[in-house]
């Protein structure tokens, strides 16, 4: 049986009159990979801070391991959060980072954080000030790998790391968390780069979420319907309209939901062209509606 391993009701985090976090409910179970996915400033780092104790909800409910995360040390003991700027004490290098690590991190593993100061070729003996940005991102990424905490959250965690590092972060975080499943919350605007790392997304707009569903579910879910027109507007009628663009008499229209058999033979005899929907720009449509002339409110909750 799956364990819940957060449980949000009515979460919501206020900063004077502006509602950064606007009453989300929404559970997180033991060992699966979530993504927290969003534009800029929909309210991602505020949840993981609530979640992580270090500030508190103005309203709703919030239990992490069955307790308020921010009273209990035996909740929070069982916690990583790796943030985009990770900050460290001046005088220290990565290599007393690595050995202070094991203090919070109960379940630390010495031998596979080497592994990743040979992988990321962090140099162990510079001042964390001196490091690259990408440097200093691999360093939190090690921490928050090797740290095999119980929850671990990662918050946009490779400012600066390049494709190789960043491909050496995904696989390792994959083998790993093969080995030791927990549950793992990765927030990220390179969201095609993790699309297949993720089992449930989590999609949170201006303090809400849009969407909160099983990875495999959407990958796949979503089609682009493309051709002329009048074609296309009779082929999504009574679909779920997700996004619309068109030139002159062309259209492209983007549609949630599977098709069948039955759809794929109609579009090809009406001339359309179907295109499956990328994680990235499912998110886009559903996250940069008000961008789109021609959506409306409702044909994106729909
Ligand atoms: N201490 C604060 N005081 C006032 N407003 C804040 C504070 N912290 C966050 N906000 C606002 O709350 C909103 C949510 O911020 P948050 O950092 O959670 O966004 P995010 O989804 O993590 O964004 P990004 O992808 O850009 O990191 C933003 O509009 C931000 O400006």
């Amino acid at each position: 049986m799956t364990r819940t391993v957060v449980r949000a009701s009515g979460l919501t985090k206020r900063y004077g009159s502006f509602t950064a976090v606007d009453a989300v409910d929404f559970t997180l179970e033991e060992n699966r990979i979530y993504g927290l996915l969003g534009r800029n400033g929909a309210g991602k780092t505020t949840v993981m801070q609530m979640l992580t104790g270090q500030i508190f909800p103005n309203d709703g409910e919030l239990e992490v391991f069955g307790r308020t995360p921010a009273e209990h040390a035996d909740v929070l003991r069982r916690l990583c959060f790796i943030a985009e700027s990770q900050r460290y004490p001046d005088a220290f290098n990565a290599a007393h980072v690595l050995k202070a690590a094991p203090w919070f991190f109960e379940n630390w593993d010495a031998a596979f954080a080497d592994r990743l100061v040979h992988d990321f070729r962090l140099p162990l003996k510079r001042y964390i000030k001196k490091l690259s940005r990408g440097q200093l991102s691999a360093v939190g990424v090690i921490v928050g790998l090797a740290s095999r905490a119980p929850l671990t959250f990662f918050d946009e965690p490779y400012l600066g790391l390049d494709a190789v590092a960043r491909q050496i972060f995904y696989d390792r975080l994959l083998e790993d968390y093969t080995e030791h499943p927990r549950t793992i919350v990765l927030s990220t605007h390179l969201i095609d780069e993790v699309a297949n790392l993720l089992e449930h997304l989590l999609i949170i707009d201006q303090g809400r979420i849009l969407l909160d569903r099983d990875a495999d579910e959407v990958r796949g879910s979503a089609t682009t319907v493309a051709g002329g027109r009048a074609a296309v507007e009779s082929f999504v009628a009574d679909r779920a309209v997700i996004g619309r663009e068109g030139l002159g008499g062309l259209a492209s229209v983007t549609i949630d939901g599977r098709l069948d058999r039955a759809d794929r033979v109609r579009a090809a005899e009406l001339g359309l062209e179907l295109a499956p929907v990328s994680l990235q720009q499912l998110i886009v449509h559903l996250t940069g509606a008000d961008l789109r002339a021609g959506t409306t409110e409702q044909e994106v909750a729909a």
